[in-house]
């Protein structure tokens, strides 16, 4: 026993989420097929594979604005399958979805303070506008004027000032010019940085495999990569799994 002979019991540290065996489908429609995947705490997981293979369906999933028709989901190492996708995000579960997500009627400075979690408001927009100085100019303005990559920006950064654990990014970068795309994959770096764990959708598979530590590679709802992100990038692996024809 530790106690008895002094040394440290061995830490399990449960995964920051995990699929487990998730089947899901709209109507008749199979999209999953027995997906498993873990995201570690504090760490980047790809989630890649082309068009219609399933991913968003995944992150619904996780966050809990799908159910399964099979399988179970954990956060933390909670069975959080029945929970609702408002319970995992009190839990510190963030999803930022495709197409941004923000309350276009509010302000960037509304937006950023109905996300905050516990954080005063000073602080809070004083964290937003550190990792997107932009949005410190536009804390006034409607989320509905701002340009496709502020609303981005703030999407991102709304989440980070909710102080999550976990963040699910579905297609940060979709339609952005690319010196905005360079910030924003700055911004998950970021995140990485501060020890969240974050599962990355995103149409730039090179990008995406450069910031992860772990990869999946969805294909036809079905996984058919599982493991470290950067031996996908050796050899001919990235054209088996992902290049022309994958
Ligand atoms: N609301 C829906 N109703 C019916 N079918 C849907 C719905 N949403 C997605 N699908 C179908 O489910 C499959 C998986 O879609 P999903 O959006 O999860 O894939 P994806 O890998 O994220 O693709 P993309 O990169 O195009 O977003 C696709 O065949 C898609 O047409």
């Amino acid at each position: 026993m530790a106690e008895a002979d002094g040394a440290a019991a061995p830490v399990s540290v449960a995964p920051a989420l995990e699929l487990r065996n998730i089947s899901a489908s709209y109507g008749s429609t199979a999209v999953l097929r027995d997906v498993s995947l873990t995201v570690a705490p504090g760490s980047v997981t790809a989630l890649i594979g082309p068009n219609g293979a399933g991913k968003t369906t995944s992150l619904r999933v996780a966050s809990g604005l799908m159910r399964p028709s099979a399988g179970e989901v954990f956060v933390g190492g909670t069975d959080v399958t029945r929970a609702s996708a408002a319970r995992r995000a009190k839990g510190g579960m963030c999803h930022v979805p495709e197409g941004r997500g923000v309350y276009r009627n509010l302000t960037v400075r509304e937006n950023l303070l109905m996300q905050s979690n516990a954080a005063g408001a000073k602080e809070t927009i004083e964290t937003a506008t550190s990792v997107f100085p932009r949005l410190g100019e536009r804390l006034s303005q409607k989320a509905g004027t701002l340009s496709g990559g502020e609303q981005q920006m703030l999407a991102l950064s709304a989440a980070y000032v909710a102080n999550p654990k976990l963040v699910l990014v579905d297609e940060p970068s979709l339609g952005l010019a690319p010196i905005i795309v360079d910030l924003v994959f700055d911004f998950l770096k970021t995140l990485r940085e501060k020890d969240v764990a974050l599962l990355l959708v995103d149409q730039y598979a090179l990008r995406t495999l450069a910031i992860a530590d772990h990869a999946y590679v969805l294909r036809r709802g079905e996984i058919v990569y599982d493991g470290p992100a950067s031996a996908l990038l050796q050899g001919n692996m990235f054209e088996k799994y992902i290049g022309e024809g994958a």
